[in-house]
Formats: structure tokens, C-alpha cells, sequence
């Protein structure tokens, strides 16, 4: 496993009750590096996202989590809808000691979620919900971010800014990300590099290579896989010409309060 590398799966295969949904998966996630999972329903992408935290044991292979703190943003947030739980006290659950109202004041702001700090998670539209749990996962100061369809319910406008934050995350604090998303044509912009999953991968590598591979094609179609190459562009996240990034600091911390500094 590379120096840099944050979470690593190797032959990594699930099955539930006979039924394989991951089929000898390999992946890494490297510090700065934003990796994009892609894929049709049903294909495992949170499955393997699961896998990648330790919520989930996988049946064959092995995953090293050197991470030292880990963010994550669910694709579905079991809130009681009955229980009262405030926004503020959503967050300040999320970072633990430090949780002062500024800081989570700035939090809000920072996902555009400024509004909403003193109102009830259960009330929340979707695309705010969104917001207020991108920005628990951002306080936290992560050096992984693991995001299921982070902009699932946000407006089109809304997903562009998050996602170039997401990318600003990366570039300028050297945070991993590994994120599934629908979002494809939106996604190919902020993203390093894409693994296709259909419960093995298809196929992965930098965006504009994935959307023109075979199997790719036969999984979206042309007419999806052709519009993708017009999003694509360039990225300038400081890698070194061999593709290696900086080397992380050691140490294994989970739980709920991992903020740095
Ligand atoms: N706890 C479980 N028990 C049994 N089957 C499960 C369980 N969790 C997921 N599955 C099945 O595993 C397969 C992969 O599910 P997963 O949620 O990982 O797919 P996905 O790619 O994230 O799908 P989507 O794009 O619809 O969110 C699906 O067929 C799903 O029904």
C-alpha cells in the first residue's frame, strides 16, 4: 500500500444470503485524490462505500483504513422523524468538544446551510439535509471523506457549489474522497478518477478513459457516455508527475470528535 493511501480494498467480495453484490473488488483512495464510483442500481456502490468505513465485513479480501479521521455522509440519514433534534445539536454530536455555535455557524455557511442552524433536522428539505450533513462531515476536519450521493435532493446549482467545494476540500487540505454519485455528468469535473462497478469493476482510471471503455459504454449507453467527455477537464490537485501525493502521518482515530488542531 502506497504512503499516501487512506483506505485500500483488496479481492474484496460480499455476498448477502448466497447472493455476491462485490466481486473481488480492489480500490484505493490517496490523500488529495477524489475517486468516483459510478454504476446502475443494485451494482454494490454502497455496499462497497460500507466496506470501506468497517460497517460491513467483507467475505473475501482485505481493507487497510490507515485514515485517521473519517467523514461520511449516508445516502439516507435514519433521523426519527418524531425525535426533536435541532440542527445545532445535530452538529455539535457530530465534532464533540469544540462544537461552539461559530463554528458551526461557519460550518453551515461554508455548504451554503448558513439558515437553518436553530431549526429541527426533521423539518429540513432534502437538499438542506444534504447540506447540514456535508457540513458534519467537513467539521469533523476529515482526511477521508466517504460520500454517498452527497447532492442527492440539491439543486442543480447547489450540486455544482458543493461538488467544487468537495474539490477544494481535496486540493487545498489533502483530503481523500471517495464518493458515489448519479451525478455523472456533473461529477467528471471534480473527480480523479472513476470506478465503474457492476458488482466487480468494469473498468476505472481517469474520467475521460472510463467514459470511452467498453464495458463502460454497454453499462450507460452511448448517448450518456458521449455527453461526459464535454464535462471533463483537467485537474491541477499538486500530484507529482509519477502520480504520487504527500505521504500521511500515521495514527488510527474514529469516533465521534476527530477534529486536528
Ligand atoms: N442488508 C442487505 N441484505 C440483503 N441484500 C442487500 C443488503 N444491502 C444491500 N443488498 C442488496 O445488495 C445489492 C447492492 O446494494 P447496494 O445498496 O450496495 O447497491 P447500490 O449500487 O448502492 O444501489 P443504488 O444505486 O440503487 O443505491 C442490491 O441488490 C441490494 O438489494
Amino acid at each position: 500500500m502506497s504512503s499516501a493511501a487512506l483506505v485500500t480494498l483488496r479481492g474484496v467480495s460480499v455476498a448477502y444470503g448466497g447472493h455476491v453484490v462485490l466481486d473481488a473488488v480492489d480500490l484505493t483512495v490517496e490523500r488529495g485524490r477524489i475517486v468516483t464510483v459510478v454504476g446502475p442500481n443494485g451494482a454494490g456502490k454502497s455496499t462497497l462505500l460500507k466496506v470501506a468505513l468497517g460497517l460491513i465485513l467483507p467475505d473475501a479480501g482485505m481493507v487497510e483504513r490507515p485514515a485517521a479521521c473519517i467523514g461520511y455522509v449516508p445516502q439516507r440519514l435514519q433521523v426519527e422523524r418524531i425525535l426533536p433534534l435541532s440542527v445545532r445539536r445535530f452538529l455539535a454530536m457530530g465534532v464533540g468538544q469544540g462544537g461552539m455555535n461559530s463554528v458551526l455557524e461557519a460550518g453551515l455557511e461554508r455548504v451554503g446551510a448558513g439558515h437553518v442552524l436553530g431549526r429541527q433536522v426533521a423539518d429540513l428539505s432534502g437538499g438542506e439535509l444534504q447540506r447540514v450533513l456535508l457540513a458534519r462531515a467537513l467539521l469533523r476536519k476529515p482526511d477521508l471523506l466517504v460520500l454517498d450521493e452527497p447532492v442527492g435532493g440539491v439543486d442543480m446549482a447547489g450540486q455544482a457549489e458543493l461538488y467544487d467545494l468537495i474539490a477544494g476540500v481535496a486540493r487545498d487540505e489533502g483530503v481523500g474522497v471517495l464518493m458515489v454519485s448519479h451525478d455523472l455528468h456533473v461529477v467528471m469535473a471534480a473527480t480523479d478518477e472513476v470506478v465503474c462497478l457492476n458488482r466487480h469493476v468494469c473498468c476505472a482510471g481517469h474520467p475521460e478513459t472510463v467514459s470511452r471503455h467498453p464495458e463502460y459504454l454497454a453499462l450507460f449507453g452511448p448517448r450518456v457516455a458521449g455527453s461526459l467527455a464535454i464535462y471533463t477537464h483537467a485537474h491541477d490537485h499538486g500530484h507529482s508527475a509519477d502520480g504520487s501525493i504527500l505521504p500521511l502521518d500515521g495514527g488510527h482515530r474514529h469516533g465521534p470528535e476527530c477534529r486536528h488542531g
